[in-house]
């Protein structure tokens, strides 16, 4: 598939650090201290499963120490090995760094097909996995937290937190143990979404700046823009859905397991993933025109390209091809380094993994944070926005009646004024407020300095420096 040159995904983003480090003015043995992994574990673990025993290989690798807990999700695919959790792990360091969220990076992958597997066997291998991370304390509230990522979900994270009070039946910060729970488990209103919002806002804030959009030879909003797809799972489902239903984006192109789908006048997104969810794919889809090599589609004439499947789909072979002015990282490491190159050659704009794909992460900060406070998400906030807006209320009121100006506000209105923001608003508002902040600060690198030519290279010197300072303030 790949030129043999094509280096490895951990090869891929150690090049893409590399590239940063060598226009900042950081000691060279801290620079090395920040690139390397700290601990991989690997462990082999046995499962009796229809009359016999099946073995797993699963992995927890722990590339950042410099903020506690460490964080990143747990993967289920066939395809897991050291050097993905790896790479992965580095992504989550460099992540968490860029949006602020206090953690160092981790990962972990179970080498397993999950469709291969019944629910209860699936819920058996995982309690097992857990059980073997979570006694080498490489799941715990303190220490390292895990989330969904590919094949992974709600389900998987409400056995883990179970196993995990099953062992620490006294740690009242239990339920901090991993995020991306379901609500009943102690999870929060607006997790599963998460990561698709966050590529919709990280969008939306891209669309804010004309310059920016120039760059990437597009002019206007995303309203009409021509968007292609590629996985229809957790994150791209979300994305395209919000996109199109929300900023009036066409998704013209989606790119599934067996083959894609086109539409030029837009695909339902919805009607698309219900059918994928039913048949296992989108051929014989009767929305779109389908083809059967799917992977062609992500070279087809489009606005926007959103890998949201796999790392390395865009690589020295394809890159060239690409037609898409603007790519959004969904996915971590869609493109390799080499793929990087070629387009930034082209004027590809691309906006990176590292910031595209981290509302996952920022809205599970807001989880944790919530399940060691022991209270509602922004319950403290909602009782004082309410006492402000009851203050406002009563004095424009007041206004109203001394100066006989007969102002008055409609009782939905008030009820609705009165109410504050719930879980949810302040959630979004959040993730919103942190794809804005994050921008920005990328941003600022890019344009401020003419020997940074790109976003990716921007988001590796702020969260770069952002870790080297952690480390110097620990005296490293
Ligand atoms: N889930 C999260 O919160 C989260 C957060 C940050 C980053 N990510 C990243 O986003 C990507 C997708 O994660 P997800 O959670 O949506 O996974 P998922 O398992 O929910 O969905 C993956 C989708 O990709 C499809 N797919 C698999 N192989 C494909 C192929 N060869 N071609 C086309 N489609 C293919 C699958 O059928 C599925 O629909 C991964 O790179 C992951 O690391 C996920």
């Amino acid at each position: 598939m790949h030129p043999a040159a094509e280096p490895s995904f951990r090869q891929s983003v150690d090049l893409m650090f590399d590239r940063a480090v060598a226009v900042m003015d950081l000691p060279p043995g801290l620079v090395q201290k920040i690139k390397v992994c700290n601990s991989t574990y690997t462990v082999r673990f046995g499962v009796r499963l229809r009359g016999k025993i099946e073995t797993f290989t699963g992995y927890r690798s722990v590339h950042s120490e410099h903020m506690e807990p460490v964080k990143g999700g747990i993967r289920y695919a066939m395809a897991v090995d050291q050097d993905e959790v790896e790479a992965l792990a580095a992504l989550m360091t460099y992540k968490c760094a860029l949006v602020e969220a206090p953690f160092g990076g981790s990962k972990g992958g179970l080498c397993i097909d999950p469709r291969a597997w019944e629910t209860h066997e699936l819920e058996q291998i995982t309690r097992r996995f857990a059980y073997e991370l979570i006694k080498r304390n490489l799941i715990s509230p303190a220490q390292n937290v895990p989330a969904p990522d590919m094949g992974t979900g709600e389900r998987e994270m409400a056995w883990i937190v179970d196993q995990y009070s099953r062992m620490h039946t006294t740690d009242i910060n239990a339920r901090a143990c991993v995020t991306g729970k379901p609500l009943n488990s102690g999870g929060i209103q607006g997790r599963v979404e998460a990561t698709g919002r966050g590529v919709q806002y990280a969008l939306r804030e891209f669309f804010r700046h004309p310059e920016d959009v120039a760059r990437a030879g597009l002019a206007g909003g995303l309203e009409g823009k021509r968007v292609v797809v590629q996985g229809l799972g957790n994150v791209g489902s979300h994305a395209a859905r919000f996109l199109a239903e929300e900023d009036g984006a066409k998704i013209v192109g989606i790119v599934e397991r067996d083959g894609a789908l086109w539409h030029d006048g837009g695909l339902d997104v919805a009607f698309v993933q219900d059918w994928v969810r039913r048949t296992g794919g989108v051929k014989d889809c009767p929305l779109g025109r389908y083809e059967a090599e799917g992977v062609r589609m992500l070279e087809a004439d489009c606005d926007i390209l959103i890998p949201a499947a796999l790392e390395g789909v865009i690589h020295q072979g394809n890159a060239g091809r690409i037609r898409a002015p603007l790519i959004i990282e969904a996915a971590n490491g869609p493109l390799t380094a080499g793929a990087d190159a070629i387009l930034r050659e082209k004027g590809t704009i691309i906006i990176p993994d590292l910031y595209a794909n981290a509302g996952g992460v920022t809205v599970s900060y807001f989880e944790w944070v919530k399940n060691l406070s022991h209270i509602r998400f922004g319950r403290m906030q909602r009782r004082a926005e309410e006492a402000r807006n009851r203050l406002l209320v009563d004095e424009l009121e007041r206004l109203s009646a001394d100066r006989g100006l007969g102002w008055t506000l409609s009782p939905d209105f008030k009820d609705r004024f009165l109410r504050g923001s719930d879980e949810l608003e302040l959630v979004r508002s959040g993730l919103d407020d942190t794809m804005r902040t994050a921008y920005q600060s990328m941003r600022e690198t890019w344009l401020g300095r003419p020997d940074v030519p790109d976003l990716r290279m921007a988001a590796y010197i702020v969260a770069i420096d952002r870790v080297a300072k952690s480390y110097q303030s620990k005296g490293l």
